[in-house]
């Protein structure tokens, strides 16, 4: 798949889900539901102030009494939003106008969470100017500083959400500094071990190799000048940064330095979540939307 857009074309097909928004008080969100709505790709509950929802959506011209549209004003949209998704008044859930942290903290409350016994990770999807195809990459939101057992839910999260996307064997490229294994550097002993996990059968669906530095995953040229034989280097379909830092860089770099459009969702959550930076336009959330619907068979 080459494109963000085909994704919205086929998750068309999946449209009686009903997504929770946790503070739809954002021109962006509520943007991304207008296009939505007129799509007629799912329904919505908006969670927040219910003026301010009012308000924004008056200047977007998105008609708040369409049906497939609930408002609801509460005080706690997070916590609200979360509470939806797990009483199954809604399928989906989806970060509006409040914080990553906050979000996650409702999500994995023990009380009404949406906590499964497994590793919740973040999963993102880019379209980059100038790639022949479409990159994953985890977790760059979610867990700051993964063991090797995280690690390997990280990769199966990741992988599932590939699957749903039709991408059968991704190539994952277990990302370090290096190319080789030094004993000083934790994330090039776990490369190399999800590397033989795999190879061993621990790990099924992917085909994975690390360590790789970031240019030799992702650029033939780099990974030739280094006399890396491997299927997956140079050839990444996804890269699994070692910490939070390198991931949420790379996500940032790739959006404000290539121009990259983004899908992205938070896996292993008893429903998919809908889980982009606050800065990220319309269009990313539409197509994180659309990532979503389609994960959401797998979940
Ligand atoms: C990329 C675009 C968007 C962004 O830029 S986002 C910005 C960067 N992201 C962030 O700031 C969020 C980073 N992560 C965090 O802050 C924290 O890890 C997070 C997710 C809020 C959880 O922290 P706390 O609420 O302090 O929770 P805690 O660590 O004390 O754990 C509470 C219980 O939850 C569990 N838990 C934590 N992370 C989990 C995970 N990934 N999967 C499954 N379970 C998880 C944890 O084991 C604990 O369980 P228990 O209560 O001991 O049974």
């Amino acid at each position: 798949m080459k494109t963000l857009a085909s994704l919205q074309k086929k998750a068309k097909r999946n449209k009686n889900q009903v997504i929770s928004i946790a503070d739809a008080a954002d021109k962006e969100v509520l943007e991304a539901v207008k296009r939505a709505k007129s799509e007629e790709m799912c329904s919505f509950i908006l969670f927040g102030n219910k003026q301010d929802i009012r308000s924004i959506a008056y200047t977007i011209d998105l008609d708040l009494s369409s049906p497939g549209i609930m408002v609801e004003d509460v005080k706690d949209p997070a916590e609200a939003a979360v509470k939806a998704v797990s009483q199954k008044q809604a399928d989906i859930l989806m970060k509006g106008n409040v914080t990553t942290k906050d979000l996650l903290k409702a999500v994995l409350s023990e009380k009404f969470g949406l906590r499964t016994g497994h590793v919740l990770s973040h999963v993102a999807l880019f379209e980059i100017p100038n790639r022949d195809r479409l990159l994953f990459l985890t977790d760059a939101a979610m867990n700051i500083a993964p063991t090797l057992k995280e690690k390997v839910e990280i990769v199966n999260n990741s992988v599932k959400v590939a699957h749903a996307i039709g991408l059968n064997n991704p190539k994952v490229a277990a990302l370090a500094s290096v190319e080789v294994v030094n004993p000083a550097m934790q994330a090039t002993i776990d490369a190399a071990a999800l590397t033989q996990m795999q190879k061993r059968g621990q790990i099924t669906g992917c085909i994975i190799d690390g360590p790789l530095a970031f240019d030799n995953a992702i650029s033939i040229e780099a990974a030739m000048h280094k006399k890396i034989v491997s299927e997956v280097a140079g050839n990444a379909d996804m890269l699994v940064v070692p910490t939070i830092d390198v991931g949420n860089a790379l996500y940032k770099s790739f959006m404000y330095f290539a121009g990259a459009k983004v899908a992205a969702v938070i896996s292993g959550a008893k429903a998919p979540i809908i889980l982009t930076s606050r800065a990220d336009s319309a269009e990313s959330k539409l197509y994180s939307l659309s990532l979503a619907l389609l994960s959401s068979k797998t979940f």
